[in-house]
């Protein structure tokens, strides 16, 4: 890494601070690099790795746990969201299969979403969570109540991206079956598809059995990513999910065009990058593909279902008079989230009128584009004529 960029990343072995919640707290090492780009700023601060956090035996019982999983996934036997397959229709440098178990993360509008679609934990990530908790790893009152279980192949990949910013810091990640890097950083250089090196950032190895907790700075202003896997690796991420009243803010919806994708990329508290659906995954899962992607892609099965509910809600999803096409769909789609974002947020008339009008403004703005499109349609129809 340049010596202007940053620091020399630095290990340590000291124990963090006692916890007041946990009976003890185990230590682990501990990071640090500082970055000057970011007024030399810790980056690395809040990164913990634990080795050996659990036996052979219980590593080789959820490996099993986990192959027997995949195979349902494989064999349709378990659907998405909770079995998301790997490849295939996934984008390029994005593979590997997952599970997800207590609360998914909805790639396609790259945020937590709706509960209870996928099944609670299975006994056998209770006991996990229990154990992790009880050796002082985790703190009981972060206790993780969603996980992704990740299977690598070898040359299976995840980019770089920063977990989103409503789950409770740290998240954990148990690395089981082979040793792979975690690359965390603030700046990475993409050396090929798959494959990326941090300019500014440190690689640390997963051993098996390791346990690696990104906290602070190092989960919320770093990055992390694992690159193209020298062979198969499973990792275990456990996350503490926001309540369920918890709703994506005004400023996400905007941004993600309203659930259509990862357009937004920034994030407001730093400027490090959220998982999105095309950083972090796939069309796996429905795919309304990504707001900000300029090559218009064909609509996956979601999407489909998607523009038939908002047709039955009596949203115009096509004009064929007009020849008006997907921006316009974009755009009715935005203007129905909105509004049901705002009628759901609003808690006085006053400010619903304000939208109403608002929302009366942009229907009459539809109008006068529509009625353009369509004179010029007409126009250049008895121009042909004419020819
Ligand atoms: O496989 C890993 O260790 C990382 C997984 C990860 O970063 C994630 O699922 O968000
Ligand atoms: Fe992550």
């Amino acid at each position: 890494m340049p010596k202007s960029a940053a620091s020399k990343s630095k290990q340590s072995s000291q124990p963090p601070p006692p916890s007041p919640h946990n009976k003890k707290k185990a230590s682990g090492t501990t990071f640090s690099l500082l970055d000057k780009s970011k007024k030399n700023l810790d980056i690395l601060q809040g990164l913990v790795l634990h080795k050996e956090v659990i036996s052979s035996q219980f590593e080789n019982e959820l490996i099993s746990f986990i192959q027997s999983q995949c195979t349902k996934g494989r064999s349709g036997q378990l659907k998405k969201p909770t079995y998301l397959r790997s490849a295939g229709a996934r984008s390029q440098g994005n593979q590997r299969e997952a599970l997800q178990y207590g609360g998914f993360f909805d790639f396609n509008k790259a945020r937590p979403g709706k509960r209870g679609l996928v099944p609670d934990f299975p006994p056998i990530v209770h006991r996990l969570v229990n154990h992790l908790i009880d050796e002082g790893y985790l703190d009981k009152e972060v206790r993780p109540d969603s996980c992704i279980i990740n299977q690598y192949g070898k040359g299976d990949c995840i980019p770089p991206h920063v977990d989103h910013e409503s789950y409770y810091r740290p998240i954990s990640t148990l690395s089981l079956l082979g040793e792979e890097p975690m690359l965390v950083g603030t700046k990475f250089q993409t050396v090929k598809s798959c494959t990326w090196k941090p300019t500014v950032g440190t690689s640390v190895a997963l051993p098996r059995r390791s346990l690696l907790l990104l906290g602070g700075n190092s989960g919320n202003v770093s990055k992390h990513c694992i690159s193209s896997c020298r062979g198969e690796r499973i990792s275990i991420t456990l996350r503490k999910q926001p309540g369920p009243d918890w709703r994506p803010s005004l400023d996400e919806l905007a941004k993600s065009g309203g659930g259509g994708g990862g357009g937004g990329k920034k994030r407001k508290r730093d400027a490090a990058v959220t998982l999105t659906a095309n950083d972090y995954n796939n069309d796996d899962d429905g795919g309304g593909g990504d707001g900000a992607k300029k090559k218009k892609k064909a609509l996956s099965g979601s999407a489909k279902r998607r523009k038939k509910m908002m047709k039955l809600k009596g949203i115009t999803t096509t004009l064929p008079e007009s020849g008006q096409g997907d921006a316009s769909v974009h755009q009715q789609q935005q203007q129905h989230q909105q509004q049901m974002t705002q009628s759901q947020s609003s808690s006085n008339g006053e400010k619903t009128s304000t939208k109403k009008k608002s929302s009366e403004k942009q229907a009459k703005r539809n109008a006068r584009r529509l009625e353009r499109k369509q004179k010029q349609a007409t126009a250049g129809t008895k121009s042909k004529c004419n020819t």
